[in-house]
């Protein structure tokens, strides 16, 4: 097992990376736990899969726990779901001592991180990620939140898990495309951060080549996100990094009602066109919008996606690297290199359509 520690003053934890260790989770938790309830928030795919192990292991570590379910998908992002899920959790009997267990992927991770910042004004919680883009990315850093009809992660809070238990093993059971949306994310650390690890996912050439080094994989993925939000916890500057490619990946999901694409798609196809206008205007050096379109191919993902200008401009407005009228936008100089530019938020859509034409 690997393991990292986020150090932010009076919220640190620790991240355990390795094989099997679903089965030790509830010894983690009981680590950090200060009572003696736990609610185990998941969808109904993963609890059928992983929901037995994970109860059985809080039992033995002497956890009175409870299960709330939700339905799979994006669509449990939502004011509602988060509604119904709080209303659960204090029929369940939690109280502002107890923990909450957020086991699932990055929609799952969200809604009960956004729970656990709110109810009861704010009770601990763990991450158990399950997806490849929950281990790599979404699990750590704190950002919790659910979707607004106005756009994405428009209602949501930073609030810090007490402990990251990452079960490589969960990934043997992901269909070939949630685990390929996990992939933009880590082709996104790749081309903001380590031209390294971007030639080696290169290199690697599919899921079966990631497989065979995916402890070490995950793991430089976090320590990568982890540096960056002990530099910056409430993305007021350099955590902003981690936003490459989502500003207008942000719009492909909206623009397909958050089903038709999935997070890793839309963000996918929104780094190959950031890429593109970065070369145009000279910010990024030629030839890295087809490298980062090649690393997509080849590992399932969508390099474009086609919307009107209408809704690049509604999604851009609400952004919240937005400033007034301008916006913080993520650019690369090159692999392994992000920078962070301000723009008039009607350049970029200027820009968007001259890259189109
Ligand atoms: N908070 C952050 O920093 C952050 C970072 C990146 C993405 N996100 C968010 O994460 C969400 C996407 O997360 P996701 O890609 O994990 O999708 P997801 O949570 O919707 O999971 C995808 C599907 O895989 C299933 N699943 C989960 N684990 C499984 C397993 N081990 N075996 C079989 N099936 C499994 C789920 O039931 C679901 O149907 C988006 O809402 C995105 O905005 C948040
Ligand atoms: O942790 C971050 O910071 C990120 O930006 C990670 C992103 O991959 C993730 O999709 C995040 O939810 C986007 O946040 P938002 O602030 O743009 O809603
Ligand atoms: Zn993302």
């Amino acid at each position: 097992m690997k393991t990292l520690e986020v150090r932010l003053p009076g919220k640190e934890y620790r991240i355990e990376i390795g094989s099997g260790i679903l089965e030790t989770a509830g010894e983690t938790v009981r680590s950090v736990a200060r009572g003696k309830k736990a609610a185990v928030i998941t969808d109904s795919n993963v609890d059928s899969i992983y929901g037995g192990r994970v109860r059985k292991s809080l039992k033995e570590a002497g956890f009175d726990c409870f299960t709330v379910v939700v339905s799979p998908g994006e669509g449990s992002k939502s004011m509602e779901v988060y509604s119904e899920v709080c209303e659960k959790l204090l029929d369940g009997g939690l109280t502002r001592k107890d923990i909450i267990v957020a086991l699932g992927g990055g929609v799952v991770g969200d809604l009960a991180g956004f729970a656990a910042a709110t109810v009861l004004r704010g009770v601990d919680f763990v991450q158990i990620p399950t997806t490849l883009l929950s281990q790599v990315d979404s699990s750590v850093g704190g950002k919790v939140a659910v979707n607004l009809n106005a756009g994405k992660n428009l209602a949501g809070a930073f609030h810090q898990p007490k402990a990251v238990v990452i079960d490589t093993d969960c990934l043997d059971t992901l269909p070939d495309r949630v685990f390929s949306d996990g992939m933009a994310e880590v082709i996104k650390y790749g081309a903001i951060e380590d031209a390294d690890l971007f030639r080696r996912l290169s290199a690697l050439g599919g899921r079966t080549g990631i497989m065979s080094e995916i402890e070490d994989v995950v793991y430089t993925c976090v320590d990568i996100k982890r540096r960056i939000v002990e530099g910056d916890e409430k993305d007021e500057g350099g955590r902003m990094v981690l936003n490459f490619g989502h500003t207008l990946g942000h719009a492909y999901e909206k623009s397909g009602g958050y089903s038709r694409y999935t997070h890793g798609e839309a963000v996918a196809a929104g780094m190959v066109k950031i890429a593109k206008i970065g070369e145009e205007i000279g910010i990024t050096r030629k030839g890295c919008s087809d490298e980062i379109r090649d690393l997509i191919r080849t590992y399932g993902l969508p390099d474009s996606i086609e919307i009107g200008l209408e809704e690049y401009s509604q999604a851009v407005g609400i952004d919240k690297k937005a400033e007034g009228r301008e916006i913080n936008l993520i650019f690369i100089e090159d692999i392994g290199k992000a920078v962070i530019r301000k723009m008039d938020t009607l350049r970029l859509i200027g820009l968007i359509r001259g890259v189109e034409a």
